[in-house]
């Protein structure tokens, strides 16, 4: 698994004497400790600073769209502190008029709409194989699962509840999740748009526009040929051009829904090729720091007993344990695919610049340290020609991590 810690400060670093000169350095996340060096190696990673561009964090982990494209499952995750820019990472600032929107400058689009219009684009350079792309959008609230895109976000206050069930063959699965058939990145980022603002929102002391869900994107890739209900092949031009492929980062849920076709997850027929998934996790919190009470607090125990959930779960699998408990929580169950399964998973740490958050930058390293325990072997490659599986029946794969 590769940690990325994006922006660290010098202030934060210098004061515990960890920084050294270069600033933009690799992170030794088993210690953890700084060290100087050119590249990074086993048991280092990449830091970013906070003058570091979006597009350079895209750019390191770009590669992963290849690998979902050559048929590995991909699951890319931001991990800290509330406050911490996970949100930012992942999807962008939020807009300014509207907070549940994001922000329409393209050079600050996070790594869902950058991966969209990556995968799109890497779709395009080999028409051959042109999979079909479905997507599902769903926040865990209060240890629920909320289905984002099962209601029209101009009538629903939130999304329908849903359940994650173990299929015979150990695959986690939301039965009748909604999933949207996505022609183009505008579509897919329409997707977003519209269910993001569906997504629970509360101030609290340390952050006014703390997401009190986690956020889960999943993308499936499946075999052209195996989607009957999806939109005709055929129909993907006119479908870019209708949704204003020009302009591809500015289009609002409210000014049209994306053209796209539901499709009910159980009545897949095809064959899966891959799938990516990507979290914004709620911020883990101290209640006596972000000042929540009622509502708030009860969320905050949530969010925090879910992330302690994730990281037993990477305990118990860096430990080898007969039982890893992805049970004892929505989050670690629906994601444990990705978690303990064949996915290449890239676990991204935010921390908060500044001395007074030192100790839950500490806290985010320990768990990252605890993610990086975790053995990994070399992913089972699925030839996307031959080796084609079911939805939902997935191969025989070992944990393997990035
Ligand atoms: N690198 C950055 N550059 C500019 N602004 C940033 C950066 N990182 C975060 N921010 C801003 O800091 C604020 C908090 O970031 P964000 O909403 O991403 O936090 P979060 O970790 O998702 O918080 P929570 O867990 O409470 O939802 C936002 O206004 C965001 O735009």
């Amino acid at each position: 698994m590769s940690t990325y810690i994006p922006y660290v400060t010098q202030d934060i670093c210098q004061s515990k004497g960890i920084l050294p000169a270069p600033y933009r350095n690799y992170l030794d996340i088993a210690s953890p400790t700084w060290t100087e060096g050119p590249l990074p190696a086993v048991g280092t990673a990449p830091v970013y600073g906070p003058a570091e561009s979006q597009a350079t964090v895209f750019g390191d982990l770009r590669p992963l769209l290849i690998s979902l494209l050559d048929g590995y499952n991909v699951c890319i995750m931001a991990y800290g502190q509330t406050g911490s820019g996970k949100s930012y990472t992942m999807l962008g600032p939020h807009s300014e008029g509207d907070s549940a929107l994001l922000s329409d400058a393209l050079e600050d689009l996070g790594i869902i709409p950058r991966a969209a219009e990556e995968l799109f684009r890497l779709i395009s350079e080999n028409p051959s194989r042109s999979p079909k792309v479905d997507v599902s959008i769903v926040e865990i609230y209060n240890n629920n699962i909320f289905d984002l895109l099962a209601k029209d976000s101009s009538t629903a206050m939130s999304g329908s509840k849903c359940q994650t069930v173990t299929t015979q063959e150990g695959r986690s699965e939301v039965p009748k999740l909604t999933c949207r058939a996505v022609a183009s990145a505008v579509e897919f980022v329409g997707l977003i748009h519209r269910g993001i603002q569906l997504r629970v929102q509360h101030p609290t002391l340390v952050h006014k526009n703390s997401s009190r869900s986690h956020l889960i994107v999943t993308a499936t890739l499946t075999t052209a040929s195996s989607l009957g209900s999806t939109a005709p092949q055929s129909s993907q031009a006119s479908l870019q051009k209708k949704a204003g492929a020009g302009n591809r980062w500015t289009t609002s849920p409210r000014a049209s829904s994306p053209h796209t076709v539901p499709v009910d997850s159980a009545d897949h027929s095809g064959q899966v090729l891959a799938r990516l998934q990507l979290v914004d996790l709620a911020g883990s919190e101290c209640a006596a720091v972000s000042g929540v009470t009622g509502v708030a607090l009860k969320e905050t125990s949530f969010i925090n007993r879910s992330l302690a959930a994730l990281a037993d779960v990477l305990g118990a699998l860096s430990e080898r344990c007969d039982h890893i408990p992805y049970r004892n929580s929505k989050l670690t169950h629906l994601l444990q695919d990705s978690i303990g399964g064949d996915a290449k998973l890239l676990m991204i740490l935010c921390v908060s610049p500044g001395q007074k958050h030192v100790a839950e930058t500490l806290r985010a390293l320990k768990f990252g340290a605890r993610a990086r325990q975790v053995e990994r072997r070399p992913s089972r490659r699925r030839p996307p020609s031959s080796q084609m599986q079911k939805p939902g029946l997935g191969l025989a794969g070992s944990p393997t991590l990035l």
